[in-house]
């Protein structure tokens, strides 16, 4: 694998989900692997899991670990190149532009992780992944998606790791059910999460490993090609009807872009909606607002595997991050 960017860059997911289980299995077999090895790890946004986790995984393969911070700890990054038909003029509140910034650090790095979120104000310049693509374009070397405007692979494929755990540790039927429900919050949030959680649940559906369903009210449609041929339910009670795994998340409106359409509590996902799923796991990427999306009752209860679902962050990290060494 030469970049991990999108599910577009693995070859066979279903490798990369077993790579994910062999490395947890075995996390120090390959402690020499990354020796003199150097990844950078570049937040745009505030993170804990992803930080961490891939921190770790990197140190677990002998790599050595930078981080920082964009826009606090550097200079503020210019992305375009053209504006309006012009060359841009760097005469705002940006000191550096991409390409120098990505070629120097891409200088310094073997491996470069970046997370920059949508800013939910212009939907051709989120879905266009601009930050994503110039990195990939200047840096010179392999880039992985920490979470950009439209995706979050990292965490799709750990929800992946822990869907295969949980489908073995409590003999589910061959082929489960997931449901991804839309929750409330107050705040607008990007749709990269349940994006990518399409993404890479609509090949299981495909191959018959799983039944996929979307829920959510109108007005939170996904962009059609991440939504793919999932199947969307509005009713949420009928989707969560005999559910093994539901995934929650909150997004903004794509339709209406980055907008805020309802708050309604009745979307929070409960016990006495959970009582509707076949003895169903919650799943969530967290960080979760607790009775606002979620209550405290499902959170705390054994069919949460949130925290699970968090530690496997190492293990998916690790996974990427082992086949993009085996290609240096
Ligand atoms: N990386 C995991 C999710 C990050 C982000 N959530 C947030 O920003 C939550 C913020 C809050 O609840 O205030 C998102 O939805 O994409
Ligand atoms: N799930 C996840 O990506 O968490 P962080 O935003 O804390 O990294």
């Amino acid at each position: 694998m030469q970049h991990f960017i999108s599910p577009t860059d693995v070859t066979d997911i279903h490798a990369l989900i077993k790579q994910g289980l062999y490395v947890k299995a075995n996390p120090f077999e390959d402690a020499h692997l990354g020796k003199n090895k150097t990844i950078g790890l570049i937040f745009f946004n505030s993170s804990l899991r992803t930080r961490l986790s891939t921190q770790k995984a990197a140190q677990n393969l002998g790599m050595n670990v930078m981080i920082m911070n964009v826009g606090q700890d550097s200079w503020g990054l210019e992305m375009e190149e053209m504006i309006e038909g012009h060359p841009v003029i760097m005469n705002g509140d940006k000191a550096e532009h991409v390409k120098e910034a990505a070629a120097v650090i891409g200088r310094y790095c073997d491996v470069i992780g970046i997370r920059a979120f949508a800013e939910l104000k212009d939907r051709d310049k989120d879905y266009r992944e601009l930050v994503m693509s110039q990195f990939r374009k200047y840096a010179g070397v392999p880039i992985v998606n920490l979470e950009s405007a439209t995706r979050h692979p990292l965490q799709s494929l750990a929800d992946c790791i822990t869907i295969a755990e949980a489908k073995a540790a409590y003999a589910m039927l061959a082929r489960p059910k997931v449901v991804l429900t839309w929750l409330p919050h107050f705040k607008a949030l990007p749709q990269a999460v349940a994006n990518s959680f399409c993404e890479w649940m609509n090949p299981l559906a495909n191959a018959g490993e799983i039944e996929f369903v979307v829920t959510h009210p109108p007005g939170y449609e996904l962009a059609p090609e991440y939504l793919g041929n999932a199947r969307v339910e509005y009713d949420q009670e009928k989707a969560f009807e005999g559910a093994d795994f539901i995934y929650g998340k909150n997004w903004s409106s794509y339709t209406h872009y980055g907008q805020v359409l309802t708050q309604n509590p009745a979307w929070m996902v409960t016990m006495d909606k959970m009582q509707l799923t076949n003895n169903g796991k919650f799943m969530h990427c967290l960080p979760v607002r607790r009775n606002v999306k979620v209550s405290d009752d499902v959170l705390d209860s054994p069919q949460s595997l949130v925290i699970e679902q968090a530690a496997n962050r190492e293990w998916s990290a690790q996974a990427v991050l082992k086949e993009i060494l085996l290609t240096l």
